[in-house]
């Protein structure tokens, strides 16, 4: 049976959404809440066997009615365990209080609490309900816990970050093992979150999955499961022209490599054909460095209208070398009917404008347009939504899809996908040496390979990351972009020869 829990992702809101249907459908809450609180203390005395304290910090709501419950478990299995409160723990309100009320040791306020080595914290501050900025003392006390270099065990999120969007607020604590509740959220995933929160441990406290799945939303994980049903399918019958044909525009002279790393990616990634589209000038290079890949004069304007005319061109990278300005914006223009992937110099020689990209891409539906912005071409192509501070990765990956009607795959470590229509996905398969020279190149060629068999633009960008970091985690640690060019490999093919 598939765990769709652990790949969907539930929002702090949708979460306390959750938590209220639980409660009017007749669940016990309070013993949500001991399950809850008993597991962080499995968790701690499994990861921690011989910590000298247990040190339980505990807020003032259902984090920290959490908290009390571990502190009691822990205390009743001979644990030397010491609260330190944040809050009157007078004024708690329902289950956190009757889980206060349960607890029988040691109570302090969390201003007295100083880190010793030896002491493993719990950190039972705040979890989804963090609403807003933490205040001077917490944030003093987080900063003091996470310098003393006190191993920090979180529930549900390190106090501080924010559930939905993964950033501190300001500060959070740097957990090596964290406890969530049913499903992860954004910010377990989306970095710096994803960092700050060490191990993540998704533990089931009964939640009925129909009550979960009423306050699913646009965002989970990006798996195999979301978009394995649309990979190309290799048939006995297949033939070189049936699997696709991918252009890949080449630079001029001096800047061919980026266009070949893309081209062999696609090729790998499945393509039946792929052609280099290069300049006069750039064809002996490109040709002295190819075999299976094709080499064609495409140098302007009109041979690239000429070379459209073969309507089974079925899919296009441009941007990866091949030079910022007119010529790529022309370019780009031109394939607005076509499947582009729309890369690199492609991407930024629309930075100021924009709006006549989206224009002729407003009209796909659904639309064949990925972009693959990383931060910096992200921030030329959509100026204001990479501004504001109020978003996250997520939102602001969603904004810029629905204003562009495009894929849009806003790359980096937690590389978002995200489409027109509002859903999301979140990368998390990509080993840090990925982020070398030449990189997003071959991830542009994969994704092109996809379009090119077929598969529509979503499925195509969100397999396709998934299939770079695949690649990478097969080359390993030391990789270079031609490596990893020759790693990539079709993720599921169906053998009925
Ligand atoms: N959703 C569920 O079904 C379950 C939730 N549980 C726990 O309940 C937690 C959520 O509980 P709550 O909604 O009470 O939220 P929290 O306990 O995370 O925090 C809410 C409290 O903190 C205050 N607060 C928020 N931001 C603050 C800030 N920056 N500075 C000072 N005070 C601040 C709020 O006014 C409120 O009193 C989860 O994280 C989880 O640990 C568990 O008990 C198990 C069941
Ligand atoms: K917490």
């Amino acid at each position: 049976m598939k765990q769709r829990s652990f790949y969907h992702l539930i929002t702090p809101a949708a979460m306390a959404a959750v938590d209220r249907d639980a409660a009017r459908s007749g669940i016990d809450s309070l013993g949500l809440m001991q399950k809850a609180g008993q597991a962080v203390s499995a968790a701690a005395l499994r990861l921690f066997p011989d910590a000298m304290r247990m040190a339980v910090l505990c807020g003032p709501g259902n984090n920290g009615g959490d908290g009390y419950i571990a502190a009691e478990a822990l205390r009743m299995s001979g644990v030397d365990v010491q609260v330190f409160h944040l809050g009157d723990p007078a004024l708690l309100k329902s289950d956190a209080s009757s889980a206060f009320l349960a607890y029988r040791g040691k109570l302090r306020p969390l201003a007295e609490y100083v880190p010793c080595s030896g002491d493993l914290v719990i950190d039972a501050l705040f979890g989804a309900g963090l609403g807003r900025s933490l205040e001077p003392p917490v944030v003093e006390i987080i900063e003091a816990i996470n310098a003393a270099s006190v191993p920090v065990v979180a529930v549900d999120l390190p106090s501080g970050l924010d559930g939905l969007t993964g950033h501190p607020r300001p500060v959070a604590f740097q957990a090596c093992h964290t406890v969530t509740f049913m499903a992860r959220k954004p910010g377990h995933v989306l970095m710096p979150g994803r960092a700050l929160c060490g191990s993540v441990e998704v533990f089931g406290i009964g939640i009925p999955h129909r009550i979960l799945d009423a306050h699913r939303g646009e965002v989970a994980v990006n798996t195999p499961s979301v978009w394995e049903g649309s990979l190309p399918k290799l048939t006995g019958s297949a033939y070189k022209f049936t699997r696709g044909h991918l252009t890949v525009f080449s630079g001029p002279m001096s800047a061919t490599g980026a266009a070949r790393l893309s081209a062999m990616a696609g090729l790998k990634a499945g393509a039946g054909l792929v052609t280099l589209a290069a300049p006069a000038e750039a064809l002996a290079v490109n040709s002295a460095q190819t075999t299976a890949v094709m080499v064609k004069e495409v140098d302007d304007l009109s041979t690239l209208r000429d070379y459209l005319q073969d309507t089974r061109m079925s899919a296009f990278v441009l941007g990866p070398g091949f030079g910022v300005g007119e010529k790529a914006r022309a370019f780009a223009l031109a394939l607005r009917d076509r499947k582009l992937v729309l890369d690199a110099d492609g991407i930024s020689s629309f930075k100021d404008k924009s709006q006549d990209l989206f224009a002729y891409f407003a009209k796909n539906v659904p639309t064949q347009l990925v972009m693959t912005p990383h931060e910096g071409e992200f921030a030329r192509l959509f100026p204001e939504i990479a501004k504001d501070q109020t978003l996250g990765k997520v939102q602001k990956a969603q904004a810029a899809a629905k204003c562009s009607n495009a894929i849009v795959v806003y790359k980096g470590a937690d590389t978002v996908i995200a489409s027109p229509d509002g859903a999301a996905l979140i990368n998390e398969n990509a080993p840090p040496w990925l982020a070398t020279a030449g990189s997003g190149d071959v991830l542009a060629g994969i994704i092109g390979g996809l379009l090119a068999q077929g598969m529509p633009a979503f499925e195509a960008a969100a397999a396709g990351v998934y299939m770079h970091g695949e690649a990478a985690l097969r080359v390993g640690e030391g990789l270079t972009a031609e490596d990893l060019a020759a790693a990539v490999r079709p993720l599921q093919i169906e053998t009925a020869f």
